[in-house]
């Protein structure tokens, strides 16, 4: 080939990392093809060079040294794949600031510090892509940014992290208990280096505040997430859940109605009908509702070391075009929107409470009571004898109420006696 290769420099050499160079080195000829050009990684960056790796690279390519990166002038691209806030934040500013385009899978930055990145790059005409950040390998954020720039979208209902899913599908179907199947997803490269970000969904909630800022065209940052994780869930629950029709997920919900939104995150009850009650495993779904185009589902691979190479060396392709045709630095679109959030009495839901109560008389007019005393109707009643003689397992289901009457009832039942421990609530999505 005639013309010189980009030059990457690479930072992180982990799960990611390897992906991207094996996929480089498989894929030469491709992207050599697609872009005009060969692509040949100068340099990466690790915090330990002697560390023994997943995969085959010259030991002169390993760095301890940052700068090395940043202040190299034959390197043009920078992919960042070593995850946190700080150092990265700084080592892409002064990337961008020294003219590197960027590419990152780094979902925590691009929630908080995105657009302060993002302007860094506009002011320098240099392109920051994050594909791999939301959704592995699904093409997510490209579909948002390009397929639907003529659609308003309306709603965004996801599951959006591996990891999680995972382990609820593990527990679903083969009963393997809850730390099993999360030690099993950190084998596989699935979760993150603190899995607590997986596990309390915060790692789904920087996906749906990035997914919400391009949707809605809105400035909607971590804080504007209600979040809630896994820890909580039991077998019971499953159980439970499948014996009413339900499929358990933690899913993430960004929703519209008029000028305002909602985002959130929990463990959430879909009936087995819905498109993603069969999304299992370490597969992610993204089913995208928009005034135009109605609705539209995207499914793959959310986490592991080649499905999400697939997205960052995409984005890399991406960088390269735009360098050849000189149009960088516009690539996404800045949110253009008045941020506007919808409070706790304009979210409304079906709601699943599991309820342990005192096996006698009249408990359960007492409850059916504080429903009605709420303005909250009831869809389903099911009742079991509970673990000990003399007490009661009642689940219920509610008709669509808003969050603030839910939040009531519970607060009702928590005074009332016969109530011995509300075990679990969840949101019911879909299906109304
Ligand atoms: N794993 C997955 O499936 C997915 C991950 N992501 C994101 O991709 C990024 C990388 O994830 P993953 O590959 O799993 O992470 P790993 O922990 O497997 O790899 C991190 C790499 O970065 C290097 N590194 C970390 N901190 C520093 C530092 N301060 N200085 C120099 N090198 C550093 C590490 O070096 P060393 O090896 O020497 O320790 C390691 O090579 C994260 O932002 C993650 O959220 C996104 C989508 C999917
Ligand atoms: N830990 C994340 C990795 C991909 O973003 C997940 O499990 O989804
Ligand atoms: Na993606």
């Amino acid at each position: 080939m005639a013309e010189e290769p980009i030059r990457v420099g690479l930072m992180g050499l982990g799960t990611v990392g390897s992906g991207v160079v094996r996929l480089i080195e498989d894929h030469q000829n491709d992207l050599c093809h697609q872009t005009g050009q060969g692509v040949s990684i100068e340099k990466i960056l690790v915090r330990d060079r002697q560390k023994e790796r997943k995969v085959a690279v010259d030991p002169s390519l390993l760095t301890e040294r940052p700068e090395e990166i940043l202040k190299n002038d034959r390197i043009d691209l920078i992919v960042e794949v070593m995850g946190g806030i700080e150092p990265t934040r700084s080592y892409l500013r002064e990337a961008l600031e020294n003219g590197k385009h960027v590419v990152t899978a780094n979902k925590d930055l691009m929630a908080l510090h995105g657009a302060e990145l993002l302007s860094v790059a506009a002011r320098k005409g240099c392109d920051v892509f994050y594909e791999a950040s939301v959704a592995g390998g699904i093409p997510i954020l490209r579909a948002l940014a390009e397929g639907f720039s003529s659609d308003r979208i309306t709603k965004m209902v996801g599951i959006v992290n591996g990891t999680t899913n995972y382990i609820l599908t593990e527990m679903a179907r083969k009963g393997t208990p809850f730390q099993s199947a999360l030690a099993r997803a950190q084998e596989l490269g699935y979760a993150e280096s603190d899995p607590t970000s997986d596990v309390e969904g915060m790692d789904a909630a920087r996906k749906m505040a990035i997914l919400a800022t391009l949707g809605f065209h809105m400035d909607l940052s971590l804080d504007e997430v209600t979040v809630r994780g896994i820890s909580g869930v039991t077998p019971e629950d499953l159980r439970f859940a499948a014996q009413l029709g339900y499929v358990l997920k933690l899913v993430g919900i960004a929703a519209r109605n008029g000028e305002k939104v909602e985002v959130v995150v929990e463990p959430a009850l879909l009936p087995q009908a819905h498109p993603l009650a069969a999304v299992d495993g370490v597969y992610n779904a993204v089913c995208v509702y928009g005034e135009a185009v109605g609705e539209t589902m995207f499914y793959g691979p959310g986490a592991g070391a080649m499905p999400t190479a697939t997205a960052v060396v995409s984005d890399l392709v991406t960088v390269v075009k735009n360098m050849r045709l000189g149009g960088n630095g516009r690539a996404i679109v800045a949110p253009y929107r008045e941020k506007r959030v919808k409070g706790a009495d304009e979210i409304f839901a079906k709601y699943f409470l599991r309820l342990r109560v005192e096996d006698e008389a009249g408990v359960l007019a007492k409850l059916t009571l504080i429903f009605a005393e709420a303005g909250v109707s009831l869809e389903k009643v099911l009742q079991e004898p509970g673990c000990s003689g003399d007490e009661a397992e009642i689940v219920l289901v509610t008709h669509t109420a808003s969050r603030d009457r839910l939040d009531e009832v519970l607060l009702r039942m928590e005074e009332l006696p016969a109530v011995r421990r509300i075990m679990s609530h969840y949101r019911v999505e879909g299906g109304e």
